[in-house]
């Protein structure tokens, strides 16, 4: 078994006994829900530097990046750095991350937030909303059409955005639909854990223009957006370069500078 059907095994247990601790009816009932949101997209679409930046303590593809950080300092790092969105990986497992993660992020900055996830199933969507997220990942690999459909109306619904992820050209046509804000591509390949910015580099003309273009995963260079704009990348998505320093903000910081 490869480690994204293991991780998504492993979500259908997570999801079931998470349902059975708070009730769909109650995340709809939190503070959160009400709130207003903010549009990731139309950020990206006027951005400068189009960066979002990533809260990832740890990967299957790294293991350990640092666990000596708090996610408060993080967000407000990166939004005085300027960046255009924040990513807050929410799986405990694989990731070390937690819903509460999401929440001390929503706390700390004004950021649009988005909650990096496995999603396969509604009720992660309704925790996206009551946990203060703006934007939610659906990640084609793991989903069919229709439950990608599904997933992207109900997100519609709620006033949040969906960032759409695929990895190839089988999986973009799959998936191209309406109810979609941003298409990603993943250079990173979730089962092998290559990566190779000639995904993004490859994809990106079989993007209708109505979808904003994010190039995810392996971005560790101001070279390298320099490289991906020119295809139509709006947003580039940056955990692990990051991450791995003792300051994610300043690092941030110093990495739009070189870039604007
Ligand atoms: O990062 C991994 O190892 C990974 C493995 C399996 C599924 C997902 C994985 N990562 C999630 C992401 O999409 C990245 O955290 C994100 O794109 C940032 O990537 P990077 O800048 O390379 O840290």
């Amino acid at each position: 078994m490869n480690i994204l059907d293991k991780i998504v095994k492993d979500k259908r247990i997570e999801v079931d006994l998470r349902k059975s601790i708070i009730p769909a009816k109650q995340l709809e009932q939190s503070v959160l829900f009400e709130r207003e949101t903010i549009s990731l997209s139309k950020k990206l679409r006027h951005s400068k530097s189009g960066i979002i930046a990533e809260h990832k303590r740890r990967s299957p593809s790294k293991s350990v990046i640092n666990h000596n950080l708090n996610v408060q300092d993080v967000a407000s790092g990166y939004e005085n750095a300027g960046v255009c969105g924040m990513s807050v990986l929410t799986d405990g497992k694989y990731f070390g991350g937690s819903l509460d993660d999401l929440l001390i992020a929503r706390a700390s900055s004004n950021l649009p937030l988005l909650r990096k996830e496995f999603i396969i199933d509604e009720y992660q969507i309704l925790e996206a909303k009551a946990y203060g997220a703006d934007v939610i990942l659906l990640i084609a690999a793991i989903l069919t059409r229709d439950e990608i459909k599904q997933f992207s109306e109900f997100a519609k619904q709620l006033n949040l955005d969906v960032l759409l992820e695929v990895h190839s050209e089988a999986e973009l046509h799959k998936s191209i639909m309406p109810s979609l804000d941003m298409l990603g591509v993943n250079n990173r390949n979730l089962k092998t854990f290559e990566v190779s910015l000639e995904t993004s580099k490859q994809l990106s003309q079989l993007i209708p223009d109505d979808f904003v273009k994010v190039s995810e995963s392996g971005i560790s260079s101001v070279e390298a957006i320099k490289e991906l704009k020119p295809y139509g990348y709006k947003g580039f998505l940056i955990g692990e370069n990051f991450m791995k320093t003792d300051n994610p903000g300043a690092s941030a910081t110093e990495f739009i500078k070189s870039l604007l």
